[in-house]
């Protein structure tokens, strides 16, 4: 591998971290971290990878990925987040990483661009998957489920609420009560 190339590699913490090739003398490389800039001395280079997906803003689709490991969403999910990209969807699942600050996102104009789209036709947001299951329901007369999961504190209740906000306004049936439920 040459100077400059970026990479997978392993620092003992579980999952393999990228960064770019500094230096190489035989076996031994020097390879400078994206994460922190530090450089790490790696004596055994025969666990470096090629990075194939270093495009700087992340993808918004971790399907599409080409290198599939605990690192490589960890880190898009970090590059999204750097740019304010709190949702990534995974296929048809949306990973919502919790900002922890109200972005204004969920007003009454992002109800209108995401009603009646398919997941996937617009941005990852939590009212595509909304607009997913309401489609399906009105579709085929059958009852949908949203699956929330997360750890404590990852923003179950909020993403809740905001589903629940979408689906009242998008209602429009005469004796629209979901509201006031
Ligand atoms: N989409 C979001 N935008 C902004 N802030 C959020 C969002 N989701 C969560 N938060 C913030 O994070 C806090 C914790 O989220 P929340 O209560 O939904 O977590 P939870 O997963 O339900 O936790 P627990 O399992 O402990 O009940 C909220 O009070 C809110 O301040």
């Amino acid at each position: 591998m040459e100077l400059g190339q970026m990479v997978w590699f392993d620092i003992g913490i579980g999952y393999p971290i990228p960064g770019e090739i500094v230096h190489s003398s035989g076996k031994s490389m020097q390879i400078r971290s994206s994460v922190d800039g530090k450089i790490h001395k790696i004596r055994d280079s025969s666990g470096v990878k090629v990075r194939h997906d270093a495009v700087e803003d992340g993808i918004d689709d971790m399907i599409q990925l080409r290198d599939l490991h605990e690192g490589s969403l960890l880190m898009n999910l970090k590059q999204r987040y750097e740019k304010s990209q709190i949702y990534t969807y995974t296929g048809s699942i949306l990973v919502a990483v919790n900002p922890y600050k109200m972005f204004d996102i969920y007003g009454i104009e992002m109800v209108k661009q995401y009603e009646g789209q398919l997941i996937g036709h617009l941005p990852p947001h939590l009212f595509a998957i909304g607009s997913g299951a309401y489609a399906r329901m009105s579709k085929n007369n059958e009852n949908q489920v949203v699956v929330i999961s997360g750890e404590s504190g990852a923003g179950k209740t909020e993403s809740t609420k905001l589903i629940m906000q979408y689906l009242a306004a998008v209602n429009k049936s005469a004796n629209n009560t979901v509201t006031e439920q």
